[in-house]
């Protein structure tokens, strides 16, 4: 039996690429600075479980420095190492697509850091098939600092909040119950129509509740992507009779192609609680891949140091409880789709290496270097599990 599970923890990054100039990203390094900021503040990041996968070794690959706090050590369980990213974006979607097999070698269309940010043809559509009284934002921004900033004027006119990122997206943030939740996404279904003749990645409904300018978006947050552009591991391994579990926004990165069963939860926690389930579940063929979406939304996103150092102890803590029910056949791999260092400028993500850590029973423990495309990782996974290679990507065991 031979079964595969992608831990995904959404923006750990190790470290700047090579390009990442051209993003202004060539100081970054999402573990290796909040690891040197928990050393600051005395308190040095212990995270002994990925540690002995290989995690350190990895970053030390990846950026040619061991993180503070993290020694050498001569002897890991995992085989590690660190990939670049091929495709041109450093968005989610550019990610978890190369990841299986795709890279995304077109461009994809961003709107501009002006206010106005889109372009009134596209709002007037909006407008008029909605019948909303007009839009707040229009802007570049953070989702939870716009909500704050909106979200009386919001609540007051029933105009809905428009935002967008260095991502390749059009967000729309507006009130769970004054607005209304099917309101929302009826209107970001008609915008995800809109925005195509724009090569737009993502349209991405954003409800939030409150009041008096203190709102909390909920995790009624939907998604609705552009399918990836070709065949990616999930097809292939769904083609060959396995099942594809998808765990958290899995299910809405790929527009659900190929994926057979979508897993829910509220927090990287509640995630993990699924994933231990599902790990009993699992057959001989599938794909289990579980997307950690709180290091990037809750932490990276917001530059919240202390949280992102926090989720990692907690997801560090898990894991042996994942590791121990490991059964002989199962390969495993803890990665990411792009770094968010919560200690550079801005809230954006940043071009970084992400890591390639494979452990299991079969794995031997071996230094892997550094992959010049994430789809290294699927092309691994798919030789595991037998299915049909993918078009792009080396297997690396
Ligand atoms: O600031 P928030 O709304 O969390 O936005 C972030 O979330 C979006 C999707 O992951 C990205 O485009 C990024 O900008
Ligand atoms: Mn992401
Ligand atoms: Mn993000």
């Amino acid at each position: 039996m031979s079964r595969a599970f992608i831990l995904l923890l959404d923006s750990f990054g190790l470290g700047a690429t090579p390009d990442a100039d051209k993003y202004g990203d060539s100081a970054t390094n999402t573990f290796g600075h909040i690891a040197a900021w928990a050393a600051k503040i005395g308190q040095p990041m212990q995270l002994p479980t990925m540690e002995k996968l290989g995690l350190a070794a990895a970053a030390h690959t990846a950026c040619g420095e061991w993180a503070a706090g993290f020694d050498q050590r001569d002897s890991f369980t995992g085989a590690y190492g660190a990939a670049r990213e091929q495709s041109t974006g450093k968005d989610t979607q550019s990610g978890h697509w190369e990841i299986a097999g795709v890279p995304v070698l077109f461009d994809w269309g961003y709107f501009p850091k002006t206010v106005p940010s889109f372009p009134a043809e596209l709002t007037d559509q909006l407008q008029t098939l909605t019948g909303v009284p007009g839009f707040l934002g229009n802007c570049h921004a953070s989702g939870t600092e716009i909500i704050n900033r909106l979200g009386d004027e919001h609540v007051a006119s029933g105009k809905p909040i428009l935002y967008t990122s260095a991502d390749s997206v059009l967000q729309i943030a507006a009130h769970e119950e004054h607005f209304g939740l099917e309101r929302l996404y009826e209107m970001c279904e008609k915008a995800y129509e809109l925005v195509k003749p724009y090569n737009i990645g993502r349209v991405i409904a954003r409800p939030f509740v409150g009041a008096d300018s203190n709102y909390k978006r909920t995790s009624n947050r939907h998604d609705y992507a552009v399918p990836p552009p070709a065949p990616t591991l999930l097809d292939h391994v769904k083609d060959a009779g396995g099942e594809v579990i998808a765990l958290g926004k899995i299910s809405d990165i790929y527009a659900a192609q190929g994926v057979s069963r979508v897993v829910k939860g509220p927090d990287n926690m509640a995630l993990f609680d699924a994933l231990l389930k599902v790990q009993d579940e699992a057959g001989d063929k599938s794909l289990t891949f579980v997307n950690f979406v709180d290091f990037d939304q809750a932490f990276g996103h917001r530059r919240d140091v202390a949280g992102y150092s926090n989720a990692l102890h907690e997801m560090d803590a898990r894991l042996p409880e994942f590791i121990a029910k490991l059964k002989a056949g199962d390969l495993c791999v803890i990665t990411a789709d792009h770094g968010c260092d919560p200690t550079s400028p801005g809230s954006d993500h940043t071009r970084e290496h992400i890591p390639m850590i494979f452990f299991g029973p079969g794995v031997k423990e071996r230094s892997l270097g550094i992959s010049e495309t994430f789809s290294d990782i699927g092309q691994t996974i798919a030789h595991h599990l037998g299915v049909k290679p993918l078009a792009n990507g080396t297997n690396l065991l």
